[in-house]
């Protein structure tokens, strides 16, 4: 996958993190778009939830047939939920990566909120990104003020000969529409078996290893701290992980906290990972965490000693929970 976004900062980790994502010249891909006709998928695809993955899907299966490419086009942070997201950039552009997209376009929302669908027809879908079919779910708005829907968009679009493509709601298990803001909520509830099952993957967090306390490897239990994004967490407590490292074949299993350290912290937020069976520097590399379970909310205990035991206690109990998995599904495998 490629990337067309002027502002690099943004995807820097997915880049340092999947060496084979090649970081080419903004100029350089908005002229390849422009040499043949493409797929076009629009929407905002917070979560690349199964909803999503259906339209990726669909898109990628055409375009293999008319030996096109896809190109995702969406906002690089959209207002909206700049706060509460389910996937940073990175982390988005990870799962499209997965999903077998050929193009990110990363807008600057500030660039195009005063289009009108009109313009944005004529400026972006035909001019830059040279569609000749689009793909978009049922609700997906677009113009100024979100002017324009999907019935407007069909209209704009047969004018200039591209086929719009509209996926209908997709619901879940009890017939349910998933949804980005039903999943924000399972997330914070700690709810990761709905989290999964409304994602198609397990809940993940992307992001590079920066220095903490030191104080981890004090008490025996070294963390890799990632920076608190600004996204959608779950509650702040202990949770059993997959860990994937930059530039290592391995999965790695651990537990995870996310907090404030009350016990020996004034309250700097942190998301930080015990890993198993692993005793390396891993400082300025990028990690990949699948949130697997729940084990117990953050506490403030009365000494360093006892968070110490308690510590123990929640990695115990995460190793058991492993080999009861291993020997269950006859896992040969290290990693859950
Ligand atoms: C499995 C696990 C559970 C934790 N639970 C708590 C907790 O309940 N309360 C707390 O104050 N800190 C908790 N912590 C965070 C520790 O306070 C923190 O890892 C330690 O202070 C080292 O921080 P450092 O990585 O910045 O050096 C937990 C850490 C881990 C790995
Ligand atoms: N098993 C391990 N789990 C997590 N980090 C480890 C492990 N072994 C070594 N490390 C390294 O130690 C660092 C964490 O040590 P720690 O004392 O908690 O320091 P910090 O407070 O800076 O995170 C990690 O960033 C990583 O480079």
């Amino acid at each position: 996958m490629k990337f067309i976004t002027k502002n690099l900062s943004e995807i820097k980790d997915i880049i340092e993190y999947n060496k084979k994502l090649e970081f080419t010249d903004y100029d350089k891909n908005i002229e390849e778009i422009g040499r043949s006709k493409n797929i076009v998928i629009l929407g905002n695809f917070d979560g690349i939830h199964k909803g999503h993955k259906i339209i990726l899907e669909k898109a990628v299966k055409k375009a293999k047939e008319k030996n096109l490419k896809t190109i995702v086009y969406t906002f690089s942070e959209y207002p909206k939920n700049r706060q509460n997201k389910i996937t940073t950039c990175s982390e988005k552009a990870y799962l499209l990566n997965e999903n077998k997209i050929d193009y990110l376009y990363l807008e600057e929302f500030e660039k195009v909120r005063n289009y009108s669908p009109e313009e944005f027809v004529k400026k972006v879908i035909v001019d830059i990104l040279n569609a000749s079919e689009v793909y978009c779910g049922f609700n997906f708005t677009f113009g100024k003020g979100k002017s324009g829907n999907v019935v407007m968009l069909e209209k704009l679009l047969k004018e200039k000969n591209i086929k719009l493509n509209l996926q209908e709601p997709v619901l879940d298990e009890n017939n349910e529409i998933i949804s980005s803001t039903r999943i924000r909520k399972y997330i914070e509830n700690t709810n990761f078996t709905k989290v999964k099952e409304l994602l198609g993957h397990n809940l993940i967090i992307l992001g590079k290893v920066i220095y903490g306390k030191q104080l981890g490897r004090v008490i025996g239990f070294p963390t890799a701290n990632l920076r608190f994004e600004s996204k959608v967490y779950p509650e702040f407590g202990v949770y059993g992980v997959k860990i994937h490292i930059e530039n290592d074949e391995k999965v790695y299993n651990g537990v995870m906290n996310i907090g404030r350290n009350p016990t020996v912290d004034v309250g700097v937020l942190s998301v930080e990972t015990n890993i198993f069976n692993f005793n390396e520097d891993i400082y300025g590399k990028v990690i990949l965490i699948e949130v697997l379970e729940n084990i117990r909310p953050e506490k403030k205990f009365n000494s360093v000693e006892e968070l110490k035991i308690q510590i123990g206690n929640d990695v115990n109990y995460w190793k058991q929970k492993i080999s009861y998995w291993r020997k269950k599904y006859q896992k040969e495998t290290d990693a859950i």
